[in-house]
């Protein structure tokens, strides 16, 4: 794909649904009694592999031509054990949310995924259902495949030593099969869309602070999913917007769930002109946002805000590179560990268009304002390196091209389309 500079971007767009919450509408819909309607479902290849699994399992699921996905549930105990091994793709988030239900199974089953799959750490949940009573093996016991075999569950209370939201929602779905209550506390606030998803389907789940505990349900019953249009799609846009000079981009209907929202606080601290409009509440709260370049500055970033922004620090990255003064970027070290290890792979391609980046243990040092120019960007076959150097390249000099740009679709089928209609 090739990407020349850009003199603005303008418009208003919808970026696709929020792959999070599309995972979930499909698991939490197989397992709930009754019929569960999604719409706004993201098309995405991650997603497309949480249905092909639940599929394998014997669960009806329709996927309509317009975003929508129609899941005939089976209730808490229907699923039905797959023929062959259970394929997650590239998705982390279906490979670890997938581990917690099947250890409450009556079946043995298997599960693995593509080469980054296999090499991403499976330890942090196989240790915890462990403890819950799963009988669940891996290679050395940390790395995919996975064999699930029937354990008797029991609830634990378990401190999650990473505030990440699919090894809290692994031991919660879980949990769903435990015969006493299951707690998780977490280090700080991860993505609560597994909660907020199972109160609603009739699930006992409490949050007090960093404390959530699951009461296991008889049943869950069935209620349809509007899922909103995803914030870490919508960052790709609000970097860009700010970086390259005349722009004005609207994108609508965006989730802004405060576990979530963390890229929107620290543009907003780097300077960036943003602006939401029309919040409301569909199970998540959802606005319309509104962004104009402007100048941004360098700023500190780490902390509990690290959860609220995890996918979206490759784009924070770009937009420090464009901002005048330094920005750290520290407790990030879990970026190590995504599809790529985006901490070397953004510093290695920012530093291919000129950019004076230094990583760190737990993330990296941008001391921004330098020019950038254009370069054949690699994507480490990592759909948010790809989407990011893509933003990058649109405020560089000269022309750039990314390479293997295919592997956006893994979030983004659309993503350059949307661009172009911005006038990219
Ligand atoms: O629960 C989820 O849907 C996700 C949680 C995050 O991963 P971790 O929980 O591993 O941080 C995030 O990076 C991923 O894209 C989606
Ligand atoms: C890390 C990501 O997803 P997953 O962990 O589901 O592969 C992501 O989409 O950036």
């Amino acid at each position: 794909m090739k990407l020349h500079p850009s003199t603005g971007l303008h418009g208003t767009i919808s970026v696709p649904g929020d792959k999070s919450v599309s995972h979930r509408s499909v698991m939490l819909g197989a397992l709930a009694d009754g019929v569960t309607h999604v719409s706004g479902f993201l098309m995405g290849e991650d997603c497309l592999s949480t249905i092909d699994c639940f599929r394998k399992m014997g669960v009806p699921i329709e996927v309509g031509d317009d975003r929508t996905v129609t899941v005939h549930g089976v209730g808490l105990h229907g699923l039905k054990q797959p023929t062959e091994r259970l394929y997650t793709g590239n998705s982390g988030t279906t490979t670890r949310l997938i581990s917690g239900i099947l250890s409450g199974q009556s079946f043995e089953v298997s599960l693995t995924g593509d080469a980054s799959i296999e090499k991403r750490p499976m330890g942090r949940i196989i240790q915890p259902l462990r403890q819950m009573g799963a009988d669940i093996t891996g290679v050395d016991d940390k790395f995919c495949p996975l064999t699930i075999r029937p354990g008797k569950l029991h609830g634990i209370e378990y401190t999650l030593p990473v505030a990440s939201a699919q090894l809290k929602s692994a031991i919660l779905l879980a949990g769903l099969y435990a015969d006493t209550p299951t707690t998780v506390i977490e280090p700080a606030p991860s993505r609560d869309h597994t909660e907020r998803m199972l109160r609603a389907l009739g699930c006992r789940v409490d949050t007090d602070g960093c404390r959530i505990t699951l009461y296991p349900p008889e049943k869950l019953t069935a209620r349809d999913v509007v899922v909103p249009a995803d914030i870490s799609s919508a960052a790709f846009f609000l970097v860009a917007g700010a970086i390259v000079p005349n722009s004005e981009i609207t994108i609508r209907d965006v989730g802004v769930n405060p576990t979530r929202d963390g890229v929107i606080e620290v543009l907003k601290n780097m300077g960036a002109d943003i602006t939401l409009s029309n919040l409301r509440d569909e199970g998540e709260p959802i606005c319309d946002i509104t962004v104009r370049s402007s100048q941004l500055h360098g700023v500190e970033i780490g902390g509990a805000v690290i959860p609220r922004l995890i996918d979206e620090l490759p784009v924070l990255a770009v937009a420090a590179a464009f901002a005048q003064g330094e920005t750290v970027i520290r407790d990030a070290a879990e970026l190590k560990v995504k599809e790529s290890n985006r901490i070397a792979a953004m510093v290695s391609e920012l530093s291919r268009a000129g950019a004076d980046v230094t990583e760190t243990e737990d993330g990296m040092i941008i001391r921004g304002g330098r020019p950038l120019h254009g370069a054949a960007f690699e994507t480490y076959h990592d759909h948010r390196i790809a989407m990011s150097m893509a933003v990058c390249a649109l405020a560089c000099s000269g022309d750039s091209e990314i390479l293997d740009e295919n592997v956006v679709a893994i979030s983004y089928p659309d993503f350059f389309d949307a661009l172009h209609r911005l006038g990219g």
